[in-house]
């Protein structure tokens, strides 16, 4: 009740509404007056002249509880929305003001049946922090009109007010770049500390992260050996943010990522289509929740064939971000929505930080993936759409946070597209499907790669993985007597 109040007629008006309609063009972004307005060809398309429209937004003070519900709701149209039903990305927000955001779904319905609203008024009974509204468009007028749940007949007098969409500028900074700090990156171990407190009651494992946390914090160390940080942008790639994947697992079997999804074309638009959208990435008829590990193969780039000839070569002690200590939870976290999965993993750099504090004191140290690896992955998985979308180069979003350990170098391995490819046919691998969805997630590979590449102090140094594992290990091994003069 006091959710759906604050998307009163006046608190409407203010607000922006962003959809990722297509990955490859601009985000469309309309407001709500009570004056109508001709609509831009961009708006005529998205709202369309069949079929219905719903918006879905979720909002709670409770950040778990929200995150939780988004991810529920995203994985429950996944599996009951016909494919007649196009569903994109959407959010609403206060221009420029950060967290402002609250993120939902928008779902063009152009079947002949009632099951989008059927599933969309259950949604909406089970939960009072779920706002549903409906657009109805007659000539080149669209309006809005938000759902009002039957036992709240007072909100219903002031809300069924229907208001107009018009037309809204490009926003300057993409709107999920105003809710990364501290949902999906945290610049601070005290950040990311309170989200798993806050999750105690619901995911037990937290307090076990947590008193290893408190066991193992240690974030300063005294001059010792180099550091050195070894990244590799995997093959995989595409974006989680539909929801959770029970289905992933970081089991000895399986080295895939947790971003690595069986929708390739997420982190794009739409999250889930009846036909590709001309010039987007998604393929079509996809059937949701697929085992991701059935339908793609993880790509190697030789990380761990580095970081291993490095150990070796060096007699330097080899660390891993997360640690081995946090494996047993690692599945787990890796259910959950962002807020809580990116948490995980910042706790695992201030854990890996402990160590390498301690280890440099005897031996130069190798670290297989750090904060690079937790803030590229999450800035590129939050921010949808387009590369354009997102951080500006320079933003604070990119800083390395103040309270933890730096390392002396840190090298991004990195594969040209077309190597990747002759990888895959190297492993007896035709033009599969496989290959086909290595190629869809590209847009996504190249946001986490320029996400690597801005983030600062330190910087990485990319280093191209192509040529064989010695030659390799000789290019970084040069690199890092250079740069850390040994
Ligand atoms: N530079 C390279 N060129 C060709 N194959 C490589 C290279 N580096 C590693 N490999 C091979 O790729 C496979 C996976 O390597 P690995 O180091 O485990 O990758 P990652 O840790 O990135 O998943 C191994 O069979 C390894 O021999
Ligand atoms: N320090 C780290 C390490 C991994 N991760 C996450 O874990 C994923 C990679 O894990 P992985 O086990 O597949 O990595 P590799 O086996 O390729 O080294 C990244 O995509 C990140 O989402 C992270 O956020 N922070």
């Amino acid at each position: 009740m006091q959710t759906r109040a604050m998307f009163r007629w006046g608190q409407l008006c203010s607000r922006v509404f962003a959809v990722e309609f297509n990955v490859r063009s601009k985000s469309l972004y309309f407001s709500l007056s009570s004056n109508p307005q001709v609509l831009p060809r961009g708006l005529q398309e998205l709202f369309g002249d069949s079929g219905k429209v719903f918006s879905v937004l979720v909002h709670s003070e409770n950040r778990i509880k929200k995150a939780q519900m988004l991810a529920n709701i995203k994985h429950k149209l996944s599996i009951t929305l016909s494919r007649d039903c196009d569903v994109f990305e959407a959010s609403s927000f206060l221009p420029d003001a950060k967290n402002s955001v609250v993120k939902g779904v928008f779902i063009r319905d152009k079947s002949a049946t009632c099951v989008s609203e059927d599933t969309l008024r259950t949604l909406q009974q089970e939960n009072d922090a779920i706002c549903v509204f409906s657009y109805k468009s007659e000539g080149q007028h669209c309006w809005q009109e938000l759902w009002t749940p039957a036992n709240h007949e007072e909100v219903s007098k002031l809300d069924r007010k229907c208001l107009y969409v018009n037309h809204s500028p490009e926003a300057e900074h993409h709107p999920t770049t105003l809710d990364i700090k501290n949902s999906d990156v945290f610049y601070s171990v005290n950040e990311a500390i309170n989200v798993l407190r806050e999750c105690v009651d619901i995911i037990p494992e937290s307090k076990e992260v947590l008193k290893l946390v408190d066991k193992q914090l240690e974030t300063r160390r005294s001059d010792g050996f180099p550091v050195i940080v070894i990244e590799g942008l995997d093959a995989t790639g595409a974006s989680s943010r539909f929801g959770t994947f029970p289905e992933v697992s970081h089991s000895p079997e399986s080295s895939a990522s947790p971003e690595f999804s069986a929708f390739p074309w997420l982190g794009c638009s739409p999250l889930k289509c009846s036909a590709p959208p001309q010039s987007s990435a998604s393929p079509p008829n996809l059937v949701p929740y697929q085992n991701p590990l059935k339908t793609l193969t993880c790509f190697p780039i030789g990380k761990t064939t580095l970081t291993e000839a490095l150990k070796e070569s060096m007699n330097a002690t080899l660390l891993k971000s997360p640690p081995q200590r946090l494996a047993p939870f690692r599945q787990r976290f890796d259910s959950e929505p962002p807020l809580i999965r990116r948490a995980f993993y910042a706790l695992g750099n201030y854990i890996t930080a402990a160590h390498i504090a301690k280890e440099s004191l005897r031996a130069p140290v190798i670290v297989d993936r750090y904060w690079h690896s937790t803030a590229a992955y999450a800035i590129a998985t939050a921010v949808g759409g387009r590369m354009e979308n997102l951080p500006k180069p320079g933003s604070e979003l990119y800083q390395w946070p103040e309270d933890l350990l730096q390392p002396n170098l840190v090298l991004l391995l990195t594969l040209s597209p077309e190597e990747r490819v002759r990888r895959l046919r190297d492993r007896g691998q035709d033009k599969t499907t496989e290959e086909t969805e290595l190629e869809l997630n590209q847009i996504f590979r190249l946001k986490v790669e320029e996400a690597y590449k801005r983030i600062q102090n330190p910087r990485c140094m990319i280093v191209d993985a192509s040529p064989s594992p010695q030659q390799v290990l000789q290019q970084v091994q040069r690199l890092i007597r250079n740069k850390c003069h040994l």
